[in-house]
């Protein structure tokens, strides 16, 4: 049985992409551009440009989901609750001194950074979730634009997706989370266009603090690239019980 936390961040996750229809329609504070143009295939799903390597994690994973002891989870360019008309309010509740420095029209381009690359090019990536465990394994392809020196990934692509996974760690364990402190040992330099695995583990909870740790490691296991520690920190936790409910529960329109 997933904790409430695991439960509502995976409905969040899956929640409006499932023809479910959104909680309210946009209304005048959340007006959808006619540029925008919103992607509702979920990237963590085989895909053409994934290889070999990738392809077989997938399958070795999925067939791990079957007994239900690990969950495979969607991904998508935003996160289902952006288009909610209450997605201001929530950020107000949230950051009520910085929400006034938010764009609403650049708000509503939003993009996750790590799909806002062409097919292939970026970050290729599946995670798993193991509630028991309290781990997320992520598979990840590294494109060639994410190229550092010559040959490897750039240290903030890695950076960026050892924290996209930690962080997922920390959602589905602590609800609505950022990071405090990301902590990265770069042991070995990960050859560009490579399978690795970033095995993520939630060490600790001490009230609103959570403490993920992750290694990356080649397919075979027998590289270590890279190790990490976090601090993820809860907000505002006064105010989270109604915020959170009013978006993550996605009520269908009266
Ligand atoms: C909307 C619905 C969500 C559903 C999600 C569903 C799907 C998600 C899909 C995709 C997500 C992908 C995951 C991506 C993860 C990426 C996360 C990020 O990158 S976040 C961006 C980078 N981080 C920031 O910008 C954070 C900036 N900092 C802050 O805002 C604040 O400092 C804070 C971290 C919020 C903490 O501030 P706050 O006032 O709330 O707390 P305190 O300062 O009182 O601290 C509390 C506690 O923590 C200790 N602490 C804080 N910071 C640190 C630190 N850097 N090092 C060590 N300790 C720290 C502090 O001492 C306090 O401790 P104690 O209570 O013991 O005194």
């Amino acid at each position: 049985m997933l904790g409430r936390c695991a439960a509502r961040a995976l409905g969040a996750l899956r929640g409006l992409r499932e023809g479910a229809p959104p909680a309210r329609s946009p209304g005048p504070s959340r007006r959808l551009l006619s540029s925008e143009k919103v992607s509702e295939k979920d990237h963590s799903l085989p895909k053409p440009c994934w290889s070999k390597d990738m392809r077989l994690l997938f399958d070795q994973f999925m067939k791990k989901c079957e007994d239900g002891s690990w969950i495979h989870l969607p991904s998508y360019e935003e996160i289902a609750t952006q288009r909610s008309q209450d997605f201001p309010t929530f950020i107000h509740a949230y950051f009520p001194t910085a929400s006034e420095l938010i764009n609403q029209e650049k708000l509503s381009q939003g993009r996750l950074f790590t799909r806002s690359f062409e097919d292939g090019l970026g970050f290729e990536y599946v995670m798993f979730y193991n509630d028991a465990e309290k781990r997320i394994v992520c598979v990840f392809q590294g494109g060639p634009h994410l190229q550092g020196m010559p040959g490897f990934f750039h240290g903030g692509a890695i950076a960026t997706m050892i924290d996209a996974t930690v962080g997922m760690n920390a959602i589905v364990s602590g609800g609505i989370v950022m990071t405090a402190n990301l902590n990265i040992n770069f042991k070995r330099p990960i050859p560009l266009c490579s399978v690795v695995l970033i095995n993520s583990q939630l060490d600790k909870i001490e009230g609103r603090k959570l403490l993920v740790s992750c290694n990356v490691q080649s397919v075979d296991e027998k590289i270590l690239y890279t190790e990490a520690t976090s601090l993820f920190v809860k907000l505002n936790p006064e105010k989270e019980c109604d915020v959170k409910e009013l978006v993550l529960n996605s009520a269908p329109p009266a």
